[in-house]
């Protein structure tokens, strides 16, 4: 394929191609400033791999909607060669073995009926919570709110998984930066001290976690010739065990640091959503699962909170399987996909001149919603290769941000204006923000 046909883009140089371009800024940024140049369908170079990025939701329509198909596959990424060699399913590319793991994870672990056996863990969980930031304002202390959101999502992601938390195995989030042996070392340990197990402390335990899962149906697969079982091996098991820990924590993680900090410095929605929640809740301390359906204000400062802040803000990379051509321009085979869902939700075409605030009050009126079919909202992408983790992510941060707001009142330290809040993200994968968010917690509910 010729490149008169490709997309339009900039010049790429000899070797980096258009990687200096990238430069200081997010780059997510960087690629919205470029795309408003070369438009929403834009070639670029990225060393020596063509890519194409995608700025727009008409354009993620045409790519991730109407030629799902094509762009289901990944990358192969220099991580994925050492982490388990592509056997779990984020980085695996499009093939038997990603529909079966992908598959397999859907029914046995993020299925609303396997989301739901875990509610009475989760309301322990946010239980100890509220206990220790009660203690932290007793104490007048100041809160670290990312720190505290991703102690819980860590030890509600590690009860899902392995049946426990809290084990010297675990500082994950550290081991996740660190070395693959040593993630490799704790995964292997747990899984074996399951094996170990006897049938009969299995039965004891009252919720039966994913390794158990992956373990009882690799016993009761191992004579026949399924498909899954044969594809659930030692490797895989942990490749896919890492994959929930990756995708299941820092995401929510910086998910709610992020809406926390939009809500404390918008004093006006706090007080709208504190007040949702007494209206629904009444005189319960505590938010509960079957609470948040009638929460739909909580529900659009969620929306609100990913459009701005979409965790992955290029999504995963796609790749494509085969040569397409899309609105006239030639894609060829093993293109790059990058989704500027960034660019998307703060696109003024689609959100208005005023695309940049954080107002829930624009999804009152209108139906755009994560699932939508027009690909406004792409915090999860919920095709082929969409996030299968949305429901189990949307109820953990729902629960976390309701029970904070429920139970405490925030102010910043150092009399602080909430106008004055630094509202900038790294570079990286996950956007996290730059400045922890630290406040400081009064309890609501009285003595
Ligand atoms: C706020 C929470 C979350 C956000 C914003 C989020 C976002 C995403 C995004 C954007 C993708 C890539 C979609 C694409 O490339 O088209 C993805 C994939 C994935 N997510 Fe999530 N996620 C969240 C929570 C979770 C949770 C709780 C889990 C599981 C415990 C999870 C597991 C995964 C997995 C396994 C994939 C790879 C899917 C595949 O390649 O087939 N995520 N997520």
């Amino acid at each position: 394929i010729h490149g008169s046909k490709l997309p339009p883009g900039p010049m790429p140089l000899p070797i980096i191609g258009n990687l200096h371009l990238l430069g200081k800024q997010p780059s997510h940024r960087a690629l919205y400033k470029l795309s408003q140049r070369y438009g929403s369908i834009m070639s670029m170079r990225l060393g020596s791999v063509n890519a194409v990025v995608i700025s727009s939701p008409e354009a993620a329509k045409l790519f991730l909607g109407t030629h799902d198909a094509v762009f289901a596959s990944r990358p192969k990424l220099q991580a994925s060669k050492y982490l388990y060699h592509g056997k779990g399913m984020v980085l695996t590319e499009y093939g038997p073995h990603w529909q079966n793991v992908r598959k397999f994870c859907l029914i046995e672990l993020l299925s609303a009926v396997k989301v739901n056996r875990f509610a009475g863990m989760r309301r322990e969980e946010i239980g100890l919570m509220v206990g220790k930031i009660r203690a932290a304002s007793k104490a007048h202390e100041v809160v670290d709110l990312g720190e505290v959101a991703g102690g819980l999502i860590e030890g509600m992601t590690c009860r899902m998984l392995f049946g426990k938390k809290n084990d010297e195995r675990f500082g994950l989030t550290r081991k996740l930066k660190s070395l693959s042996e040593e993630i490799d070392e704790m995964l292997e340990s747990l899984i074996t001290e399951k094996e170990e197990c006897s049938v009969a402390t299995l039965q004891r335990c009252d919720q039966t976690n994913f390794i158990d899962t992956l373990l009882s149906l690799k016993n009761e697969y191992s004579n026949t010739h399924d498909n899954l079982s044969a594809s659930i091996d030692r490797l895989t098991m942990k490749a896919v065990l890492l994959d929930m820990l990756a995708g299941g924590i820092d995401t929510s993680k910086t998910a709610i640091e992020w809406i926390l900090s939009e809500l404390i410095k918008h004093p006006r929605v706090m007080k709208e959503l504190q007040q949702e929640i007494k209206t629904v809740v009444g005189d319960k301390h505590m938010v509960e699962e079957i609470d948040l359906a009638k929460l739909s204000y909580l529900h659009m400062v969620i929306k609100e909170g990913l459009r701005l802040y979409p965790i992955a803000p290029l999504l995963v990379p796609h790749e494509s399987i085969e040569d397409v051509v899309i609105n006239g321009y030639e894609i060829p085979k093993k293109t790059l996909v990058l989704v500027n869902a960034w660019a998307i939700g703060r696109d003024p075409k689609v959100w208005s001149e005023n695309s940049s605030e954080f107002f829930p009050e624009r999804f009152g009126d209108r139906e755009i919603d994560f699932r939508g079919p027009e690909f406004q909202l792409m915090a999860f992408n919920t095709g082929r290769r969409g996030c299968p983790g949305m429901n189990l992510g949307l109820i953990n941060i729902g629960l976390a941000v309701s029970n904070l707001v429920h139970c405490f009142d925030w102010i910043l330290p150092n009399g602080m204006s909430p106008n004055d809040l630094d509202m900038n993200e790294k570079s990286g994968l996950n956007m996290p923000k730059i400045e922890p968010l630290l406040a400081i917690p009064t309890y609501r509910m009285g003595a």
